[in-house]
C-alpha cells in the first residue's frame, strides 16, 4: 500500500514497516502524539504509529469504504474494527521524553485493567497477562528516540521489542499469549478513551483516503473492463 510518510515532533514513521520475525511489511495507518496535560500545560511523552497489514483494506473496506475522514473520526466502532480486526498490527511508541519501562507499562497497565473492567472482561488470565507485560518493561529504561514495538497478531498474541532508536529489530521480541491483552494494548492508543486522539485523527484520514482511492481504483477497472451479463 503506497502512503506517505508521517512525521510526529521530529520523529519520523516511514510509510512502511516490518514487525520484528514477520513475512511481510505493513502500511503507516497513522500517527500521532501522547502527551499528559501537566500543570496547564500538555506535555508530549511519546510519539506512536500504527501499522496495518495491507489485508486491513478489504477487511475494512466492507463497512468503511465512502465515508469521510471526520465520520470514522467519530465512529467508536471504526476504531474497534481496527483493534480487533482479523489482520496483524504493529505499533511503534518511540520516547519524547524519557521513561522507565515502570513508569511506562504502569500507564499501559492502569489502562488496560481499566477498559476490562468497564467491559467486565477481566479475569485472573488477564490480571496473569498483565503482570507479565509489567516484568518486560521492568528492567528497561528508554532514552527519547528509543523504541517500543508492538505486534498484534490476529490469533491475539501480543509481541513486545525494543530498540534503542527508531529502527525495528529484525528478530526477536517477547510474546504474551493473550487475545484480550493483545486488544487492549492497541485499544488503550486508539480505542474509545485512546491516549493518543492524533493518531485517530492520522489513522481515520489516512484511512478513508485509502479506502476511498480503492472504491475509485475499483470502479474504474469496472469501467475500463466492463463485464459480461448474460440472461
Ligand atoms: O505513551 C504512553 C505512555 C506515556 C507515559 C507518559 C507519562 C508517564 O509517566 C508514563 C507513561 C502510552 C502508550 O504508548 C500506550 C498506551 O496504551 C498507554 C500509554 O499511556
Amino acid at each position: 500500500m503506497a502512503v506517505p510518510e508521517v512525521v510526529v515532533d521530529g520523529v519520523v514513521f516511514p510509510p512502511a514497516a516490518r514487525p520484528p520475525g514477520s513475512a511481510g511489511s505493513h502500511f503507516l495507518g497513522g500517527a500521532g502524539v501522547r502527551g499528559l496535560e501537566i500543570g496547564g500545560n500538555f506535555v508530549k511523552f511519546t510519539a506512536i504509529g500504527v501499522y496495518l497489514e495491507d489485508a486491513a483494506v478489504p477487511a475494512l473496506a466492507r463497512k468503511w469504504a465512502g465515508k469521510t475522514a471526520g465520520e470514522l473520526a467519530s465512529d467508536a466502532a471504526f476504531f474497534r474494527d481496527v483493534v480487533t480486526g482479523g489482520f496483524e498490527k504493529f505499533a511503534r511508541v518511540t520516547m519524547i521524553r524519557p521513561l522507565t519501562g515502570e513508569q511506562y507499562a504502569g500507564k499501559v497497565a492502569e489502562n488496560c485493567v481499566a477498559y476490562w473492567k468497564a467491559a467486565g472482561l477481566y479475569t485472573d488470565a488477564e490480571g496473569v497477562a498483565v503482570e507479565k507485560f509489567k516484568q518486560v518493561f521492568k528492567p528497561h529504561t528508554f532514552p527519547p528516540g528509543a523504541s517500543i514495538h508492538f505486534t498484534h497478531s490476529p490469533a491475539g498474541v501480543l509481541t513486545v521489542a525494543f530498540s534503542r532508536d527508531s529502527s525495528v529489530p529484525v528478530a526477536g521480541g517477547v510474546a504474551i499469549d493473550n487475545k484480550l491483552l493483545c486488544e487492549a494494548v492497541l485499544e488503550s492508543i486508539i480505542g474509545e478513551h485512546g491516549v493518543s486522539p492524533a493518531a485517530k485523527l492520522s489513522l481515520a484520514a489516512r484511512v478513508s483516503e485509502l479506502l476511498t482511492k480503492g472504491t475509485a481504483a475499483a470502479a474504474a477497472a469496472l469501467r475500463a473492463e466492463p463485464v459480461s451479463v448474460t440472461a
